[in-house]
């Protein structure tokens, strides 16, 4: 077993052990709250990039099924725990954990002090680290690239289409999307087709869909500005649900802004309260970056806030048939409380299109 450091560009260095061939790495350091989902954390396209820590303790107790993951080839570029459980206990567990770092080439790091690591993370904005064998490294990585979203998004279309075209065909745009919003909107009666990043109005136009999803993705927003007319076109013409990037991006094409938090929210415990009822919903989310509240532009209401920092999790267009989330009301992994969101959504684009519900 070789000995794994991480390095940070705060200076720290903290130990841990390979569970997995030592290698280097380098990415944003972030943190994850969730209790559970190491599989979809490992398997998730908008944690491309980033250095994952699960504050969690024990990790892979419930051992690893191939049908749990959010896509076949991105998501964390590591993962860094404390204790790794070698004798998972799950009936429909098939293999352990280390087995699924290897599969899905996620290196991971244990043993690691990572209630330490997440005190770091949240008085320092912007941690950046290096997985290595070398202590003396130094970490050369400022920013994940800005042209991550190509890299993730899917090149052609996809369909995924289930029911009679007498159903409503929804679009998603891929901007790093989880396997887990198609599940959601085909189970809630949708046809799919999944659509590369850079897709036009136009080219939507000719697919003859009834709505838009705009997918989650990594990253910052702000390096995706030139998408944003096309978005702005799209919203203004399709119905359209964004989720966490797609959220923020349609936010910046109705022209608010977005900007870093200090440590992001990723977990499967985040308080979210809807202005319109006073519910408290429990939510998964996984971002770094929020809409700047004071940048929501009249057009547009809030329909959730954050409990903790009251940071913007929710708007609505006044007219026009536009939402958009930060968290994942697709949950995977965390709470499914928000799934109504994303049903609601089909039920509407259904009625809009003049289509028999079926
Ligand atoms: N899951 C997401 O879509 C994340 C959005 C964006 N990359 C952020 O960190 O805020």
């Amino acid at each position: 077993m070789q000995t794994a450091y991480l390095i940070l560009n705060t200076g720290d260095v903290l130990e841990g052990t390979f569970l997995t061939e030592a290698t280097t790495t380098e990415g944003e350091v972030v943190f994850n709250t969730s209790m559970i989902g190491y599989q979809e954390v490992m398997t998730d396209p908008s944690y491309e990039g980033q250095l994952v820590t699960m504050t969690y303790p024990l990790i892979g107790n419930y051992g690893c099924n191939g049908d749990v993951k959010e896509s076949d080839r991105f998501g964390a570029k590591a993962l860094i725990v404390q204790t790794v459980s070698h004798y998972p206990d799950h009936p429909t567990s098939t293999h352990t954990l280390k087995q699924l770092a290897e599969k899905t080439k996620v290196p991971i790091i244990y043993g690691v002090d990572t209630r330490h690591l997440t005190k770091i993370i949240r008085t320092h904005p912007n941690v950046f680290g290096k997985i290595s064998t070398n202590p003396d490294e130094k970490v050369t990585m400022t920013k994940i690239d800005p042209d991550v979203v190509k890299k993730v998004s899917v090149k052609d279309v996809q369909h995924n289409h289930s029911y009679s075209n007498r159903h409503p065909h929804i679009a998603v745009i891929d901007f790093g999307q989880k396997k887990s919003i198609i599940d959601a909107l085909t189970a809630a009666g949708a046809n799919v087709s999944l659509c590369p990043y850079h897709t036009t109005k136009t080219e939507l136009d000719q697919l003859g869909i009834d709505g838009v999803v705009l997918s989650n993705g990594p990253g910052d927003p702000v390096d995706c500005l030139s998408l944003i007319p096309t978005v702005r076109k799209i919203a203004d013409h399709y119905p359209s649900f964004g989720i966490c990037l797609g959220h923020q991006l349609l936010a910046l094409s109705y022209g608010m802004q977005t900007k870093k938090l200090v440590y992001g929210h990723r977990g499967g415990n985040h308080a979210v309260k809807s202005s319109i009822t006073g519910k408290v919903y429990m939510t998964s989310q996984n971002h770094g970056y929020v809409v700047c509240e004071d940048t929501v532009t009249n057009e547009f209401d809030i329909l959730f806030t954050n409990v903790n920092d009251q940071s913007i999790e929710g708007l609505q267009h006044k007219t026009k048939p536009v939402t958009s989330f930060q968290f994942h009301p697709e949950a995977h992994p965390g709470p499914t409380d928000t799934m109504h969101l994303i049903e609601a959504f089909v039920r509407d684009v259904a009625k809009k299109g003049a289509i028999v519900y079926a």
